[in-house]
């Protein structure tokens, strides 16, 4: 069963663009990721989903039911974090949970407790004097007190340590383990790597692809550095699946897709000095990856 279902939906800001045709679905049970840089449009996508702004055109089901005409009834069902949260200063973070909590019919006291536990967040400190990592916690508690289906959490790490990150993951796999279905924005590809099953890639307020993260690494570039002791003999380099060769005295860069074994291969015939390989970034995936 999908979760969430979004057919060929669009929201413009007047003359700006924000998302253009926007399809794709989350099956029930999966942790499922939508990246893109800055200004893609993942949080115009989001929020249409929740109903804050309305599309121009197209449409989202959330639970087989439309996301607009249903947006208060679903909402209930619903978790959401989103990017930037703003609280009123002067309250303690305990009384926000509770206010918070008092628009669901259930008792959250026991899950605040224990989120707030997981977490590491002080419920008897005041809002205003929280750190910025501390305010995102305020919003992960938030958007989890009152056991939602589905999670939409909108770049829920930004703000997060590093150990916190983790903490924050095996509580969403734990999660995901009872049922939970998860939909996680982020520009950040190994975060997402690290989490979801599948991925929707949106670039310029458009999906670039929907596809399974193995299928995504799979099919990447691999980024190479190589400086050899002595000036290397270019023509080992001209084989299929490298590209972008560029060669600068005993410096070597390249790109590489395919079986790593023949870029061992001609490595053994080399004096390496130093060597560098790198995940290429999202931008560059979007650039190698989906150039074909
Ligand atoms: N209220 C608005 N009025 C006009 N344009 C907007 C508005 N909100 C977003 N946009 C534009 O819509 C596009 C998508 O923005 P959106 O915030 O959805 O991207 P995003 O992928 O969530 O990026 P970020 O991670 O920076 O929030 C951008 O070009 C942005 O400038």
């Amino acid at each position: 069963m999908n979760v969430i279902e979004i057919d060929r939906l669009t929201k413009q800001y007047g003359k700006a663009r924000g998302i253009t045709d926007v399809s794709f679905s989350v099956k029930e049970g999966e942790i499922f990721g939508f990246i893109g840089p800055n200004g893609a449009g993942k949080s115009t996508t989001i929020r249409t989903l929740l109903s804050l702004i309305y599309p121009t055109s197209g449409n989202a089901k959330i639970f087989g039911k439309d996301c607009v005409k249903f947006a208060p009834e679903i909402k209930k069902e619903i978790g959401y974090l989103p990017s930037e949260v703003f609280y009123y200063d002067n309250m303690k973070v305990g009384e926000l949970l509770a206010y918070s909590a008092s628009f669901y019919r259930k008792d959250c006291t026991r899950r605040i407790k224990e989120l707030a536990e997981m977490l590491d967040l002080d419920l008897g400190r005041k809002v205003g004097d929280l750190s910025l990592g501390n305010k995102k916690k305020v919003g992960i508690v938030q958007g989890m007190l009152h056991e939602p289906k589905l999670l939409i959490l909108d770049e829920p790490t930004s703000g997060l340590d590093p150990l916190m990150q983790q903490t924050f993951f095996e509580l969403l796999r734990e999660e995901n383990k009872k049922g939970v279905t998860i939909l996680f924005s982020s520009h950040i590809l190994t975060e997402v790597q690290k989490l979801c099953g599948r991925v929707a890639i949106i670039k310029e307020g458009k999906i670039v692809t929907v596809e399974s993260i193995s299928t995504l690494q799979e099919n990447n570039y691999k980024k190479f550095r190589v400086e050899t002791s002595s000036l290397p003999d270019i023509a080992a380099f001209q084989i299929s699946g490298i590209k972008d060769l560029e060669v600068n005295g005993r410096n070597v860069r390249f790109l590489f897709k395919g079986d790593l074994n023949k870029i061992i291969n001609i490595f053994s015939g080399l004096d390496i000095v130093n060597l560098w390989v790198e995940e290429p970034d999202l931008e560059e995936i979007f650039l190698h990856y989906y150039e074909k």
